[in-house]
């Protein structure tokens, strides 16, 4: 499962960038917006720039129409064409805009799917990724997973190329989970990165080994 950094920080897509952990990026309105960007072609170009070469990363528009959406689509591809995928809502007007920038040869990523259908249909509109909300089904207290899980056999049973990408994930175990699904990707907050890395007896390990090099003497000059 490769992994994504959903994330609008640039500074902590350079500290997993440099781990050589994450293959792409995510990016939605409420986060760029969090981390207080104004603009956000400066953002995406930077991002690029960050990244290994090719490396995609989801650009998403808060436009309703057919043809802003197609139009916004085509403007953030010209900012980095080896690197934007266009995030679209799974809704009518997304799906129009899917299958004409899929035309294009222009990659989507059908964001806000939260059914199984809604995957399908976005696999039929030409999505090169979709994307189910695991922890906002949750929250609700339906079975995020499920449908991640669902979704994936879907598209194998049909043999259908749209990658699924978990999305929403919440905590550590929701990319265990995701790996058991057989996602392709997980896209996850660097802080679920942090916690992923952590295990206590490493950091103990690491202690105990210092500490009995250290009481050796010995040497490996
Ligand atoms: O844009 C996709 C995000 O993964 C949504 O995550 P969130 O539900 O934590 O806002």
């Amino acid at each position: 499962m490769k992994l994504f950094l959903d994330t609008a920080v640039t500074e902590e897509i350079k500290k997993a960038a440099a781990m050589g952990i994450i293959h792409g990026v995510t990016t939605n309105p409420t986060l760029v917006a969090r981390a207080g960007h104004k603009d956000y072609q400066a953002l995406v170009k930077e991002i690029a720039g960050i990244l290994p070469e090719g490396s995609p990363i989801s650009v998403e528009t808060v436009a309703e129409d057919v043809k802003t959406m197609v139009a916004d689509g085509k403007r953030f591809f010209e900012w980095a064409p080896d690197n934007v995928v266009v995030k679209l809502p799974t809704n009518a007007a997304g799906l129009e805009a899917t299958r004409e920038l899929a035309k294009d040869g222009i990659q989507v990523n059908m964001t806000l799917c939260f059914s199984v259908n809604q995957a399908l249909l976005a696999a039929h509109a030409g999505a090169a990724y979709v994307s189910p909300f695991v922890g906002r089904l949750d929250d609700i207290g339906h079975d995020g997973m499920a449908l991640v899980q669902d979704i994936v056999a879907m598209l194998k049973t049909y043999e259908l190329e749209t990658w699924v990408i978990a999305a929403s994930i919440r905590h550590p175990l929701h990319c265990v989970e995701s790996m058991k699904a057989g996602a392709q990707v997980a896209t996850v907050p660097y802080k679920i990165l942090e916690q992923m890395l952590k295990h206590p007896l490493t950091d103990k390990g690491i202690e105990a080994f210092m500490e009995d090099w250290k009481k050796s003497g010995a040497s490996n000059e």
